[in-house]
């Protein structure tokens, strides 16, 4: 009777109930904070994506980013990854558990996981069609960042982005997905690994507790199968760093912005990310 909506407005009662029932189960609250969270520190809503997709940069744009010379495209694509990382701060801060995390751990888990949720965030602007993402308010191919002289990894960046999309995910399983990349327990120094653990136990069950729900239990290992890609495009990504910076050490030391240089460029503390209790 509790669940009779038969006059289409649900009783008071059905209310009450789901709402105790929600009380009850936080993995829901779990799921609902996470949800919300990604929504609110998204920087660009998928619907406005989807909208702009077939915006594409003329021929003679397209030449314009290709002249550029290489430190200025690199410091470009800084800049962009830096302002894509500052929402991802904001989500991590509101994952259910981050902040109670020491500071010393909020710093190591952004530091190895930022960029790696940028990646996944990356899959929402990317129209697998024609191969393009949305880069400067239009969609570019790969030889538009020709100038930055690192191809391999333009082309893994846009492999991956095809791999995650061949998966479907909803706008709630990125949330989760990108919630369980941030809040990885083996990620080197960490001081209270069985914390992050337990954190991470809670969006774990979150995630699963979505795919049971969505049906599509499978795609859980897939994803743990991305987890390992994502591992090896960050490695490239600062392993093509530290090239850039023996051929252009000044550009990196005064033109890179400094939130760049002190989560993939450096190993002193991270004062920039602002996580302060
Ligand atoms: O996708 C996003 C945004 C995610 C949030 S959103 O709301 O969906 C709007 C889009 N990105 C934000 C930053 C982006 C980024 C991705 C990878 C990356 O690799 C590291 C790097 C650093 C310096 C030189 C070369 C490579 C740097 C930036 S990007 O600039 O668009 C870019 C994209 C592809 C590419 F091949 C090179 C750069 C991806």
């Amino acid at each position: 009777a509790y669940l009779d909506c038969s006059q289409g407005r649900p009783q008071t009662t059905t209310l009450l109930l789901l709402t105790f029932i929600a009380a009850c189960c936080p993995i829901e609250e779990v799921c609902a904070s996470i949800v919300r969270s990604h929504r609110e520190t998204s920087q660009y809503r998928v619907e406005e994506l989807q909208a702009l997709r077939w915006k594409l940069f003329s021929r003679e744009e397209i030449h314009a980013y290709q002249s550029k010379s290489m430190d200025e495209m690199w410091q470009h694509c800084a800049l962009r990854l830096t302002d894509a990382v500052q929402y991802v701060v904001e989500f991590a801060k509101r994952i259910p558990g981050f902040r109670q995390l020491c500071q010393n751990d909020q710093i190591v888990l952004l530091k190895n996981g930022s960029m790696e949720v940028v990646l996944v965030r990356m899959t929402r602007a990317f129209n697998t069609e024609n191969s393009t993402v949305f880069f400067d308010g239009k969609f570019a191919g790969t030889e538009l960042f020709k100038a930055l002289a690192c191809s391999d990894l333009i082309a893994a960046v846009f492999d991956f982005a095809h791999s995650l999309c061949a998966l479907r995910l909803t706008e709630q399983q990125v949330a989760l997905f990108s919630a369980l990349v941030l809040i990885n327990s083996d990620r080197p120094c960490l001081e209270e690994r069985g914390r992050v653990e337990r954190v991470k136990k809670e969006v774990e069950l979150a995630l699963s507790h979505t795919l049971h729900r969505d049906n599509q239990e499978g795609l859980m290992n897939k994803l743990y199968q991305k987890v390992a890609i994502l591992k090896s495009l960050c490695s490239l990504h600062i392993e093509k760093l530290r090239w850039f910076r023996q051929l252009y050490p000044l550009t990196v030391h005064s033109l890179f912005p400094p939130l760049y240089k002190e989560l993939f460029a450096s190993d002193t503390d991270l004062p920039l990310l602002g996580i302060h209790h």
